[in-house]
């Protein structure tokens, strides 16, 4: 399925800088720069150039010289695209940049959408949709491990897990549908026992994929961590502390936070969201209740919790500090709960060391004093199993993704009824293609909808 348009972007960021680099694709690419490239060695023409070149030269209208230049021609099937592809790399002025493009745009060129190069080498066979839709995370990941899902999956992660059981059930399809063509005579070309074992497989694999999803979503947008407490224990301050910036107010009124504040952290290579939100209390204030509802969605949301105590609380009283910690612990029975006594800074040695002989698992830390925030980063890390992503399984963080995995286990379960029941096989046969399809969704191996390719492609940015 070949474009006939010939494409234009910059590829590098808009604005200055020491080099931009501006790629065309399609048909007429390379004739169409070869017009206004006068290379340095005289009479040298792009097109009867080598796939994966470089030449120096200028690019010029009119005699006038635009920009001395670097272009690289690569040719159809060879290049990104598929197409054929020229690179211009010229010096990294708005101006020459927009000189440039333009002159392009008005010889036969037109600009590209979002995200179209990637949606031709896509449409052009060069890589799976599912790996298309990773260009755009590898571009967008901001941590060690959002990285590595990202690449890992730009590789053909989720391809390569689902392309051999795919291929298998398909010809179990074949052979199954060849029966019902045969069905007055009671053949079985497909054997029973091997098409269960791989139904058995298919649902192993499918619930594998289906599980990491909760981990790579969180990973790839940053593992919520909510911070919540009674008014004035200091998680205002907390949040500043870690993100090392004044993000949120603080001061000593107590119902200072209204609406939940948050940003981004990265530890060890692991992006954490953290969420400061309105001090938990009994209070008449209509706008301060709306804080606290939201800070109970906000803890109800998280991946971890961190629940902050004022330590002078067990000062005053041990039991009420326990028992705090007891109500939070049942209001939040599914959650991983970090508990942190903070104002440590506040108790005397003896204090604090009874505090902490006396209860289990608990951080102690100054969030003002910006005393055990290693502790807390430590701590924060080892809850997160990373094992997965360094024994390179493969990771599910794209929602449709996971959607289609989905689907496509509702329909191996029909097919594991239909053989528990021993229900005639046309029945289940049509829940097979089924699955079948779902599968073949995520990688974009039938045809595809236009609107979803609008929609993937849509969010990439121009010139990828
Ligand atoms: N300058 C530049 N850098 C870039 C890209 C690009 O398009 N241009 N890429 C864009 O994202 C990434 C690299 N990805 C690429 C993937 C394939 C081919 C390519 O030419 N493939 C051909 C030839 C392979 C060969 O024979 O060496 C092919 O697949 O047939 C180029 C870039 C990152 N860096
Ligand atoms: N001594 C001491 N004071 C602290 C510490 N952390 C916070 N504070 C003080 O405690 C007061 C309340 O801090 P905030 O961070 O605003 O408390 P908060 O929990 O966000 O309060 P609300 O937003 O009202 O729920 C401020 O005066 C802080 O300076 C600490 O580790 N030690
Ligand atoms: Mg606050």
């Amino acid at each position: 399925m070949m474009q006939q348009d010939t494409i234009i972007a910059l590829a590098t960021p808009s604005g200055v800088g020491a080099i931009s680099v501006i790629r065309l694709s399609g048909d007429k690419s390379i004739e169409i720069v070869d017009t206004f490239f006068k290379s340095i060695k005289k009479g040298k023409s792009l097109k009867t150039q080598k796939t994966h070149t470089i030449h120096l030269g200028h690019i010029t209208n009119n005699d006038i010289i635009v920009d001395e230049v670097l272009v690289s021609v690569f040719k159809n099937p060879n290049s990104y695209t598929g197409e054929n592809v020229v690179e211009i790399s010229c010096h990294g002025s708005s101006f020459i940049q927009q000189e440039i493009i333009q002159l392009f745009l008005q010889n036969g060129c037109r600009m590209a959408d979002n995200g179209e190069f990637t949606m031709r080498a896509f449409l052009n066979g060069k890589m799976d949709l599912s790996q298309a839709e990773a260009v755009a995370d590898v571009i967008a990941s901001n941590s060690e491990a959002s990285h590595k899902m990202a690449i890992q999956q730009m590789r053909g992660g989720i391809t390569n897990e689902l392309k051999e059981l795919r291929a298998q059930l398909l010809d179990f399809a074949a052979l199954i549908e060849l029966e019902l063509d045969f069905s007055g005579e009671d053949v079985e070309f497909a054997d029973r026992t091997k098409f269960k074992e791989l139904v058995a497989k298919i649902t192993f694999v499918l619930k594998r994929l289906i599980d990491s999803f909760a981990f790579g979503n969180a990973m790839k947008n940053g593992i919520p961590v909510a911070i919540i407490g009674e008014p004035n224990v200091g998680k205002s301050t907390l949040l500043n502390t870690l993100l090392n910036e004044e993000k949120a107010i603080v001061s000593d009124i107590a119902g200072t936070t209204r609406d939940a504040i948050e940003d981004e952290l990265i530890i060890d290579g692991v992006a954490f969201r953290f969420i400061d939100t309105a001090g938990i209390r009994e209070t008449k204030d209509v706008v301060e209740n709306i804080g606290i509802k939201k800070a109970y969605e906000k803890a109800e949301n998280a991946q971890l919790i961190i629940f902050l105590i004022d330590s002078n609380k067990f000062s005053y009283s041990s039991e009420d500090f326990l028992q705090e910690i007891k109500t939070i612990k049942e209001r939040f029975p599914n959650k991983r709960l970090l508990v942190i006594a903070n104002k440590i800074d506040t108790l005397s040695c003896h204090d604090s060391s009874i505090l902490q002989s006396e209860i289990e698992n608990l951080i102690l830390l100054s969030a003002k004093n910006k005393t055990g925030i290693e502790e807390l980063k430590a701590e924060l890390t080892s809850l997160v199993n990373i094992g997965a992503l360094s024994n390179n399984e493969t990771i599910v963080t794209n929602s449709r993704h996971f959607e289609a995995l989905n689907n496509a286990l509702m329909a191996i379960t029909s097919v594991q009824e239909g053989i528990d029941l021993e229900i005639s096989t046309d029945l289940f046969s049509i829940d097979i293609r089924e699955c079948l399809r779902h599968l073949g969704n995520i990688t974009g191996e039938y045809d595809v909808d236009k609107d979803i390719l609008g929609h993937i492609f849509g969010n990439f940015c121009i010139g990828k």
